[in-house]
């Protein structure tokens, strides 16, 4: 079976646009890259981490170049993304088919990878992929390139499916998006179309502006997607809808009066059915995202849900409008037609049309400006009343069942005017044809105001992934973390975007790393019951000393693993042997260093022994993280507490990889004078399973805004130093030469293994001159 080359995007610092990153399914690398593919491109929130990003080359959209042909490059530039679903086809005989399904949370890549490694060992060059793309149609030139790409390697099938991708982020309600290939989205209904008809292109190219928006917001996120224009449309519609009012109008004029109303009666409840129907679906809308609001902690996933609303307040806004415009021709629909100067309300109907593109007010805003309180919005006293907790029926005063009773009621008929009726309106001054009246149903001095919503992606870059982190943090009932940048004006560090996974204690484990043995516990009585360590059995390898003071700051005492008492012991939760394991408390700064990218440092003075906080991301095997490599690799740290340098690690030996998940200590940045060490303290697994947590304990009273750091390599240092001293004499002698030298060869080293080298060498130079 022919071996094929997959090209996938990996998700890179700037997070847009992203790089290409090339593997060959039989490359060694190729599971790492599906598993950081699925660690980075959480698009779908959390819970659906099989959702999978698969890039084009631009080149490939304009020259329909197929991959083979495009030769791109590692690190070219991807423009596109797209969300595909895929499946792995077991080799074997029995032929296995796994998918993943953004919509589906409970099969994650993780899930499909495990499973056909486990019954497919490791041959990678036996694997099969179904690629269906979600989002195109099938005469798009992507699905074209994939086709081309499908047809030369016979393991690779690509499925276009059109348009009935759901999105579906929670359980009990879909936003529907019909997926398109964005072109033809403005609504064109020929002369005589039925309003029905019209009504429902209305709905569908509506939906279709949805489904744009939607991509390109997840395609640009966290950058602001250009705002949706369905005003067009609208105004599109009503225009339509007016030649065909008028020449329904005209007919009757024609017609015996009694065959006139009774179509006049089925188009109207027909119309009415389709309004309730909108409604429902914008009722649905207002409910769930109100409940969303509660339990969402995406803000992709949040911007979407908005985006359910934002459609909510329009489609009130437009039925509105279109209740008057229906109003109009049934109250008036046999009117004399008369030659007058134009139709004021019928233009200021377009008017607001178009006013529905305004972008800039927020729900409580329009709430306020509308009716003068929140609680409840419309344009006019008779449009929608409620809350987007409560929302009321939005045609329940405008519904055409009640339109006649209204006109009854009304003796406000005032404005006449006068409507092109022989092709599409536009806002330009009216021309011909028919003047029918129109009912006047706002309050004197109150405007119809367009229904809005202001978005999340209007957010800074750096308040949106804030909010996201602090979100997080906060569930785990962790303190604030501040993005502080007094130097320049990135916003977020490299590499960190909505896709980045914030994990605050805790590792997420790759696949195949059991879950932790049975956890032993003491069986001490009482808070005092852990303070004499001889006889807890947690801290046996203590040697009698407690690991921590009462107040919970680390003693020093022993340089031994900590084994803090764990769910399983007899004492109660604040027994002393319980620190690293407690939530943060320190409100931690990540903030912008003149010449390490972005460190750490804590707006409070920290006394020595204070636990920090825990080194998290995910965790993968030791031979796995061998062989990462650059910056991917700054990121990764070994738990090799318990090895011996010289030693081969052993099987079970692991590393926590932070670049696509983890959490603020991920940016503490070296120093060859520390201010934090690193302590091992197992609490959640037993100690034989080789997975500690990696705290962070200050090893010197700390004033608040320093930053903190650590040694990243102690173990080199040692043996640095033992070297250095044998060197004394000899290094003492050349010091004022290699010290004018040392700035030149600092900015030479380009290599942060270079420069932490100089740096180690520059700190011994210090020691030793002072001594
Ligand atoms: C674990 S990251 C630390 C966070 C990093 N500064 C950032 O902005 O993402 C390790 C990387 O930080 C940089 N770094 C850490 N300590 C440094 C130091 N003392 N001098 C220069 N660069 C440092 C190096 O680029 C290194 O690869």
């Amino acid at each position: 079976m022919a071996d094929i080359t997959l090209i996938f995007c990996y998700p890179d610092c700037e997070n847009r646009p992203s790089k290409a990153s090339i593997t060959h399914k039989i490359d060694e690398n190729f599971g790492n890259l599906f598993r950081h593919l699925e660690a980075s491109w959480t698009m779908f929130g959390r819970q659906k981490e099989g959702s999978l990003a698969f890039s084009y080359n631009q080149r490939w959209l304009e020259d329909s170049e197929t991959p083979q042909t495009a030769a791109m490059k590692e690190g070219d530039i991807i423009n596109c993304v797209e969300v595909l679903r895929l499946t792995i086809i077991h080799p074997s005989a029995s032929a296995r088919m796994f998918t993943v399904d953004p919509a589906d949370p409970s099969v994650t890549f993780s899930t499909l990878f495990g499973a056909y490694r486990t019954a497919a060992g490791t041959d990678l060059a036996q694997l099969c992929f179904r690629v269906h793309n979600m989002q195109l149609f099938d005469n798009d030139r992507i699905v074209e390139t994939m086709r081309t790409l499908g047809r030369s390697n016979e393991d690779f099938v690509i499925t276009a499916m059109p348009a009935d991708f759901r999105f579906s982020f929670q359980e009990d309600r879909e936003l529907s998006v019909a997926s398109t290939t964005l072109s033809h989205l403005y609504l064109e209904p020929s002369r005589g179309t039925t309003p029905e008809v019209m009504l429902r292109e209305l709905k569908t190219a509506l939906h279709k502006i949805d489904a744009h928006w939607l991509s390109t917001l997840i395609c640009s996120w966290p950058e602001p997607c250009p705002p949706q224009n369905d005003g067009e449309i609208l105004s599109n519609f009503a225009s339509y809808f007016m030649i065909w009012r008028d020449d329904n109008t005209e007919r009757g004029r024609r017609q015996p009066a009694d065959k006139f109303f009774a179509d006049q009666i089925n188009t109207i409840q027909s119309l009415e059915q389709l309004y309730n129907d909108w409604q429902a679906e914008s009722v649905a809308a207002a409910k769930f995202h109100k409940s969303a609001q509660k339990t969402s902690t995406n803000s992709l996933k949040h911007a979407i849900q908005a985006n359910a609303v934002r459609r909510m307040l329009r489609e009130a806004n437009m039925i509105s409008i279109l209740g008057r415009l229906i109003e109009a021709w049934n109250t008036h629909g046999i009117a004399t037609i008369s030659s007058g100067p134009g139709l004021p309300s019928d233009l200021q109907i377009l008017r607001e049309c178009y006013d529905i593109t305004v972008e800039d007010q927020t729900v409580e805003h329009i709430l306020v400006a509308q009716n003068g309180s929140p609680g409840s919005f419309g344009g006019s006293d008779t449009v929608v009343r409620g809350t987007p907790t409560d929302f009321p029926s939005p045609v329940e005063s405008i519904s055409p069942a009640d339109f006649s009773k209204k006109t009854e009621q009304s003796p406000s008929r005032r404005e006449s005017a006068r409507l092109k009726s022989n092709k599409r309106q536009s806002l330009a001054p009216p021309a011909a044809s028919s003047v029918i009246a129109v009912q006047e149903t706002r309050a004197p001095g109150s405007q119809l105001r367009p229904a809005t919503f202001a978005f999340e992606v209007h957010k800074t870059r750096r308040e949106i992934i804030q909010h996201e982190w602090n979100t997080i943090a906060r569930e785990a009932g962790a303190a604030e973390i501040e993005f502080v940048n007094e130097v320049d004006d990135e916003e977020v560090p490299q590499g960190i975007s909505i896709l980045f996974s914030y994990i605050e204690r805790s590792y997420v484990y790759d696949i195949g790393i059991p879950r932790s043995t049975v956890l032993a516990g003491c069986r001490c009585r009482g808070k005092m019951g852990c303070r004499n360590a001889r006889r807890c059995s947690c801290q046996s390898n203590l040697e009698g000393i407690p690991a921590y003071t009462s107040k919970g700051l680390f003693t020093f005492k022993s340089d031994s693993e900590i084994i803090e008492c764990n769910s399983t012991c007899a004492c109660p939760a604040d027994c002393i042997n319980r620190v690293a394991q407690f939530p943060r408390r320190l409100p931690v700064h990540v903030f912008k260093t003149l010449k390490r990218g972005w460190g750490v440092r804590v707006p409070v003075d920290l006394v020595r022994g204070r636990v920090v906080g825990l080194y998290t991301g995910l965790l993968i095997r030791r031979e796995e993280a061998d062989k990462l490599l650059g910056s991917r690799a700054s990121y990764c740290f070994d738990l090799d507490v318990n090895e011996e340098p010289d030693e081969e690690p052993p099987e079970n030996a692991y590393s926590v990889d932070a670049y696509g998940c983890g959490n603020w200590t991920r940016f503490i940045n070296h120093s060859c004078n520390p201010n934090l060490q690193i302590i091992s303290v197992v609490y959640d697994t037993a100690p034989e399973d080789n997975i500690p947590y990696l705290a962070f304990v200050a090893t010197k009273n700390i004033p608040a805004f320093t930053e903190l750091t650590i040694d990243y390599n102690p173990a080199h240092q040692t043996e640095f130093q033992l070297k250095k001293y044998r060197e004394k004499a000899h290094t003492r002698r050349k010091k004022s030469k290699n010290q004018t030298r040392f700035n030149d060869i600092w900015d030479e080293a380009a290599d942060f293994n270079q420069r932490m080298t100089l740096a180690a060498q520059l700190g011994m130079l210090a020691t030793l001159f002072r001594s």
